[in-house]
């Protein structure tokens, strides 16, 4: 195999195989994180498994590259520790960032070629028939390829087929039952379905990613600095091992209203879905009321005009954006956003955006109340729309 013949010997000392992903290219950053989700699972499983070969797989993070929405990180990949704590990851599955893959299986600046690679595909008649049925069969490409290789230019393959997919990802096992390879890449990798969606495996996948700490306590300083919020004083502490965790609704959560607006893409086309500022604006004003609360904290992806006018529109509250260091990058600003909205004593978030599901989630592993987390702001001109889906947590 490839990586034998660059490692000469020492090839026979590394036995582990190497499972990669990635995702289609406009898909956003929560959604990533929920496809991480599946393969994490997906390894856990494997891990399990009484097929001696299937248990040596590690699962290679994929960098974060080129994210539509992070305009500022272009081509540049983006190792998962600047937003997780991967010492967490590991407890749940035997996952590595990309360096510790280059480390362990070629010497540095060495040509890697992935032994195997299936870019999954939806079957094209399925769509025409309208029967759909678990299946997946190597079939010829539906589009161009353009798997890219998280773009490495010293990462190739010349072993690449279309996977037509339609299932869950367990059935990927059958692929890894006949191939001796010792890496493999699955790309769109987010046509696999969960296999275990929402049951106790799911939301151990979920709490073991946890956040890097550095931005738990920069959430933490800006929470005591305007928020007046602890986690003493909110109940939200938990355990240094998400494995200790119990399950307890005794979370109070800091003595403000979190809010995440997402605006950008979302109010073109979605007007009844998701608010303009000035509806958002009532409605805020309204929950302030009836929660009794004067603190507000906005998470957003609106541009700083657009915050200035909400906040002035507020200006009878006490309202906030987290602006503290300037150096984070996107995903890390997220991540500092989605902690603060996750700690306040009431939430409310935007129809169907993935941001907000993640931060129900984490409210969720606190042990919120539930009629504290599962709000959502209706669309313009919309006095009272249906609230969220509960999506409660199962220990
Ligand atoms: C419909 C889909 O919706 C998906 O968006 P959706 O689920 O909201 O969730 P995300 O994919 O996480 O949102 C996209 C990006 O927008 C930024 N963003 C959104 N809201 C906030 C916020 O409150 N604070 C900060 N700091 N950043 C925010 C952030 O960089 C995030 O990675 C899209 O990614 C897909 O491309 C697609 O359009």
């Amino acid at each position: 195999n490839n990586f034998c013949e660059a490692k000469g010997e020492q090839c026979n000392v590394n036995k582990h195989r190497y499972l990669l992903y990635d995702v289609n290219p406009p898909e956003g950053f929560n959604l990533r994180r929920d496809v991480y989700m599946r393969y994490a699972v997906f390894i856990h499983n494997l891990m399990k498994s009484s097929i001696p070969s299937l248990t040596k797989f590690k699962l290679i993070l994929p960098p974060w590259t080129n994210l539509y929405h992070w305009k500022e990180q272009k081509l540049i990949q983006i190792p998962w520790s600047f937003f997780f704590d991967i010492d967490s990851l590991r407890k749940f599955a035997p996952v590595i960032e990309m360096h510790e893959f280059f480390d362990e299986i070629a010497p540095k600046y060495t040509k890697i070629k992935i032994d195997e690679v299936y870019v999954l595909q939806h079957f094209e008649d399925m769509f025409k028939t309208g029967i759909f049925e678990d299946k997946m069969e190597i079939q010829k490409c539906n589009k161009e390829i353009r798997t890219n290789f998280y773009y490495y230019n010293n990462i190739t393959s010349d072993n690449i087929k279309c996977l037509s997919f339609h299932g869950h990802i367990i059935d990927l096992q059958n692929i890894l039952k006949i191939t001796e390879a010792r890496t493999i890449l699955f790309d769109h990798a987010e046509v696999a379905l969960h296999n275990d969606f929402g049951n106790k495996i799911y939301w151990q996948a979920r709490r073991s990613m946890r956040f890097n700490k550095q931005l738990q306590q920069l959430a933490l300083q800006f929470r005591r600095k305007y928020l007046n919020s602890t986690d003493e004083s909110d109940n939200t502490q938990l355990p240094e091992d998400w494995r200790d965790e119990n399950h307890e609704r005794a979370a109070r959560g800091g003595p403000y209203l979190s809010v995440h607006l997402r605006q950008k893409d979302f109010i073109v086309g979605r007007p009844k879905d998701v608010p303009n500022l000035e509806h958002a604006v009532k409605q805020i004003k309204e929950i302030l009321h009836i929660q009794g609360l004067s603190i507000v904290f906005i998470a957003t992806d609106a541009p700083i005009k657009e915050y200035e006018k909400l906040k002035h529109y507020l200006k009878d509250f006490f309202v906030y954006r987290y602006t503290l260091d300037e150096n984070l990058i996107d995903g890390q600003l997220a991540i500092i956003d989605q902690i603060i909205c996750s700690h306040a004593r009431y939430f409310v978030g935007t129809h169907e955006s993935t941001f907000s599901f993640r931060i129900q989630e984490e409210r969720e592993i606190m042990g919120f109340p539930i009629e504290t987390t599962f709000n959502r702001l209706c669309g313009s001109d919309i006095n009272s729309c249906h609230k969220p889906s509960v999506w409660k947590i199962i220990y």
